[in-house]
């Protein structure tokens, strides 16, 4: 059987994260790791879906002018969806090579009529440039949501939280590739060693000004260098790094680090104590124990204890209290948007309204685990107050025993400190601020 081209196997992804409503990141590991693809196709085929996904609603406005209500079979949507993004986004590949290919793949998968279908579509797409300009009939939110690719719902959520120019500001961002960025295991090295390292490997990077502990990496398969086998440095985005350090874990205390799979915040943790003391790394998903396991291992930490557990139903009175606690909370995700650009259709308002909920529940189960004068830090990866602000305003509202830590910002670099509010406490780091994830941290104090 003939090899299939990177648009073939793109489309396969694409008609799979749709009928079974899965993440397209998980399909793309699966398809790269089954078909045995040059580096330049699998960045094709990656390219491909993550940029139709992305652009899904643009695509289907754009689409609307020439199939208008006509039912169109999903794979044969997708494929006009993943052509048009590469005419229209893809500078390398030219017009014309893009029309042949979907109507051949059209052919093979269809019969001549689905084809032809194909083929005119797209041509009359071409020959009609100003369709791309033409805005919606409806309200600012929807021509918004149509320009830059985002379900109406949530363009009206952010416009009303936000206000036009950062909600315009935060779909850019989105729309945008994110940053590869590594983190140093400062316990191990210095960030000047790792470069000159990876410098003799071929691989560039430069110093961040979110993270003491970040370099942006230029390029180049981090992951797949010697420097990272033998533990001087984690694949992780610049945002999360700052959660560690707002937990402010000395050497020698006790962590509990409840919601912990992977590992990524937990290994900093690690770090920041220089391997001293004790990190309780509690996740509900046996499944997931192991990689926070293969984590510190890699990295040479030894004080981190992985456990299986519902965050709602620790064993406290086993467990004792802790002078730490972390909560990186199951969340919408709004803040990796970039990253998983499917998050965005896949959500609704009440995921919102149903994630809160367990959101508030964990921070209450969880205070009374922490030690008189211990500090407690929640964070998410969304943009949501729902979701943030209002999790722990409440919180500290209802646990009269908690306040706010107001000096959040003399843990956090420079550059990140103009965005900590008026608490003193809590910092929310919007996609287009650094080209990093959108990122919330409150630290909240237990009174001595
Ligand atoms: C945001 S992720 C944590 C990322 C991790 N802290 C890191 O930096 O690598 C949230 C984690 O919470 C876990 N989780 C979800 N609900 C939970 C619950 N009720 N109790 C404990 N863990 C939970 C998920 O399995 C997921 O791994």
């Amino acid at each position: 059987m003939a090899k299939k081209g990177a648009r073939d196997i793109a489309l396969d992804v694409l008609n799979r994260v749709e009928e079974h409503k899965s993440y397209s990141n998980l399909e793309l590991r699966n398809v790269l790791d089954r078909e045995n693809l040059s580096a330049a196709d699998a960045g094709l085929v990656t390219e491909l879906v993550y940029g139709t996904i992305q652009r899904k609603m643009t695509l289907d406005h754009v689409l609307s002018h020439f199939v208008g209500n006509k039912k169109v079979q999903t794979w044969v949507r997708n494929l006009l969806r993943l052509s048009l993004y590469q005419i229209h986004y893809l500078d390398r590949i030219p017009e014309r090579a893009a029309v042949h290919q979907a109507v051949e793949i059209a052919k093979k998968r269809g019969h001549q009529g689905i084809a032809s279908m194909v083929n005119g579509v797209l041509r009359n797409v071409l020959r009609q440039p100003d369709v791309w300009e033409r805005q919606p009939k409806g309200g600012r939110a929807l021509q918004i949501a149509v320009v830059y690719s985002h379900p109406e719902w949530l363009v009206r959520q952010w416009l009303s939280v936000y206000g036009e120019e950062t909600t315009i500001a935060i779909c850019e961002a989105n729309n945008r590739t994110p940053h590869s960025s590594i983190r140093v295991n400062a316990w191990k090295t210095t960030k000047d060693q790792v470069l000159d390292k990876l410098a003799e490997e071929g691989l560039e990077g430069q110093a961040s000004a979110v993270s003491p502990h970040a370099i942006l990496m230029e390029g180049g398969h981090a992951a797949g260098s010697r420097m990272f086998k033998e533990g001087y440095f984690t694949i992780q985005d610049e945002s999360s790094m700052l959660v560690a350090p707002a937990l402010a874990a000395q050497p020698g205390m006790r962590v509990l680090d409840a919601c912990a799979a992977p590992g990524g915040k937990t290994t900093h943790i690690a770090e920041m104590m220089e391997n001293r003391g004790q990190i309780i790394a509690s996740d509900v998903h046996p499944h997931k124990r192991d990689l926070i396991t293969n984590a510190a291992k890699r990295l040479g930490i030894t004080i981190i204890e992985p456990i299986v557990s519902d965050a709602l139903d620790l064993p406290e009175k086993a467990l004792g209290t802790f002078d730490r606690i972390l909560l990186d909370a199951p969340c919408t995700g709004f803040g990796v948007i970039r990253r998983k650009p499917d998050l965005k259709w896949n959500k609704a308002p009440e995921d919102v309204r149903a994630i809160a909920q367990l959101q508030y529940e964990l921070l209450k189960t969880l205070a009374p685990m922490l030690a008189q004068g211990g500090v407690m830090v929640y964070s998410t990866c969304t943009i949501e107050p729902a979701e943030n602000q209002e999790i722990v305003r409440r919180f500290v509202e209802e646990h009269p025993e908690f306040v706010f830590d107001d000096t959040l910002a003399q843990d956090l670099p420079e550059a990140v400190r103009g965005h900590v509010d008026e608490t003193g406490a809590c910092v929310q780091i919007l996609p287009h601020h650094f080209e990093s994830d959108g990122f919330f941290i409150a630290r909240l104090k237990r009174r001595g």
